[in-house]
C-alpha cells in the first residue's frame, strides 16, 4: 500500500503506491523492538499491554519475587509477555542483574558517601567539535579494556562510583539497550528472529546522537555512564555486544524514532509511561496537516488514513499535540523535543506567508 524512499525535505518518507480510502489502516507494528516503562511508572504499567489504571500499582510479578521490573495486569499478560517477548528465557536473568545491581546500588549509596566521582570524562574545556565524541569513546573503551569489569563492578574502584551515580532515568536507558542487546544476540546465534525484533531493521534507522548531544552535553557523560554500567552487568556470553557502537546506536535512534507510551485513552492530560521503538512504523515523517492517525493498542501501534489518500502522495503522522499552534511555536517544539526544521507542506506555506 506504500512504499519508503526519499523525500525532498526529511530524509526517507512513506509514499502511497495506489489511492487509499479514508479509514484504512496502513500498518500495524505488533510489538516494539525495545520498550521501558520508566521506573516512576513501572508498578502500575502492565509490562506487557502497557495498561494503566491511574495509578493502581498492579498485582501480578513475573515470579514469585519480583526481581525482573516487570508487573502485569492480569496472568493472561504474565503469559503472554514469557511466549513473545522472551521465548528464550535470554532477557529476563538480563533484567534481574539489572535490578539487583540497582538495588545493590540504591543500598551503599544510603550508607555511604559512594556515587560522587571528581573526574568526568567530559571537562569544563571539552570541545565538541570535529572527532572529540568519538576520540571521548575510544578513551572510555580503553579503560574498559584495561580494568576487568565482569567480576564485580562494585568493587571496581573507577567504576563503581559511576554506576552507583546512575539515576532513574540512566537505569531507564539501559534497560532499554539491554533489550535490544539480547534481540541481537538472539538473531546472531539463533537466527530465527521474528522480522519486528531484527537488530538490522533497527540499525537501519536515523540517529539523533549529535544533536542530542549537542543541545544537551551533559548526556554525553550520561550516555558513558550508561554503557559503563551494562558493560559492567551484562552476563559474559553478551559482552561481546556491548560495545560503544550498539550502545550509542540505541540512544541515538531512540531520539529521532521513539514512541512514548502514553497513558489512554490519550488527552493533554495523559501521562508518558515510557518509551518504546518500532522500526517499521519508524518511516512515517511527521506532518502538522497528517493524513494518517497513529493509535496504540496495548503494545501494538496501529496507523490508519484520517482522509482519502492520493497515489504517491507522503503518508505523514503527528510526532505530538501541536496542531492547533502557530507556524513558529510548532517548528520550535519539533526542533526542540524532536531536533528537525519541519519541512511540512502546512509549515512552508505558512511560514512563506508570514515572512
Ligand atoms: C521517525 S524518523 C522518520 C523517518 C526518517 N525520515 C528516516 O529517513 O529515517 C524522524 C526523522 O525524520 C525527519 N523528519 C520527519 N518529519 C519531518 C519533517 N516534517 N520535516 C523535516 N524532517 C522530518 C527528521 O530528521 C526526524 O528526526
Amino acid at each position: 500500500m506504500f512504499e519508503i524512499r526519499p523525500t525532498a525535505y526529511g530524509g526517507r518518507g512513506c509514499f502511497a503506491t495506489c489511492e487509499i480510502a479514508r479509514g484504512t489502516r496502513v500498518h500495524c507494528a505488533p510489538t516494539p523492538f525495545t520498550a521501558v516503562i520508566f521506573r516512576d511508572f513501572r508498578k502500575e504499567v502492565c509490562g506487557y499491554c502497557f495498561a494503566y489504571d491511574l495509578g493502581r500499582a498492579w498485582k501480578i510479578r513475573l515470579r514469585g519475587t519480583e526481581i525482573a521490573g516487570l508487573w502485569f495486569c492480569s496472568e493472561g499478560c504474565r503469559e503472554r509477555w514469557v511466549n513473545e517477548e522472551d521465548p528464550s528465557g535470554e532477557l529476563v536473568p538480563v533484567l534481574e542483574l539489572i535490578e539487583q545491581t540497582v538495588a545493590l546500588a540504591r543500598r551503599k549509596l544510603q550508607s555511604s558517601k559512594a556515587g560522587e566521582y571528581d573526574e568526568d570524562f567530559v571537562t569544563e574545556d571539552f570541545s565538541f567539535e570535529d572527532d572529540a565524541i568519538e576520540k571521548l569513546w575510544e578513551q572510555v573503551d580503553g579503560l574498559l579494556t584495561s580494568n576487568s569489569v565482569t567480576a564485580n563492578p562494585l568493587r571496581n574502584p573507577i567504576l563503581k562510583n559511576r554506576i552507583l551515580a546512575l539515576e532513574d532515568i540512566e537505569y531507564d536507558s539501559a534497560r532499554l539497550i539491554a533489550v535490544a542487546i539480547v534481540r541481537l544476540f538472539l538473531e546472531t546465534y539463533t537466527g530465527s528472529t521474528p522480522p519486528w525484533f531484527t537488530w538490522s531493521g533497527f540499525a537501519g534507522l536515523e540517529s539523533h546522537e549529535k544533536d542530542l548531544i549537542n543541545r544537551l552535553p551533559a548526556l554525553l557523560e550520561s550516555h558513558i555512564r550508561v554503557y559503563i554500567f551494562l558493560k559492567a552487568v551484562m552476563p559474559k556470553k553478551f559482552q561481546a555486544f556491548v560495545t560503544s557502537g550498539n550502545v550509542r546506536a540505541v540512544l541515538g535512534r531512540e531520539s529521532a524514532n521513539a514512541f512514548g507510551i502514553w497513558q489512554l485513552p490519550l488527552t493533554t492530560e495523559s501521562e508518558c509511561l515510557g518509551s518504546s521503538i518500532f522500526p517499521s512504523a519508524s518511516y512515517f515523517n511527521h506532518s502538522c496537516d497528517p493524513n494518517v492517525m497513529k493509535t496504540r493498542t496495548g503494545r501494538q501501534m496501529h496507523f490508519t488514513t484520517s482522509r482519502f489518500v492520493k497515489k504517491g502522495e507522503e503518508l505523514c503522522i503527528s510526532y505530538g499535540m501541536m496542531l492547533t499552534m502557530a507556524a513558529k511555536a510548532r517548528q520550535d517544539l519539533l526542533q526542540e523535543q524532536w531536533y528537525f526544521k519541519c519541512g511540512c507542506g502546512r509549515c512552508t506555506i505558512e511560514l512563506a506567508t508570514a515572512a
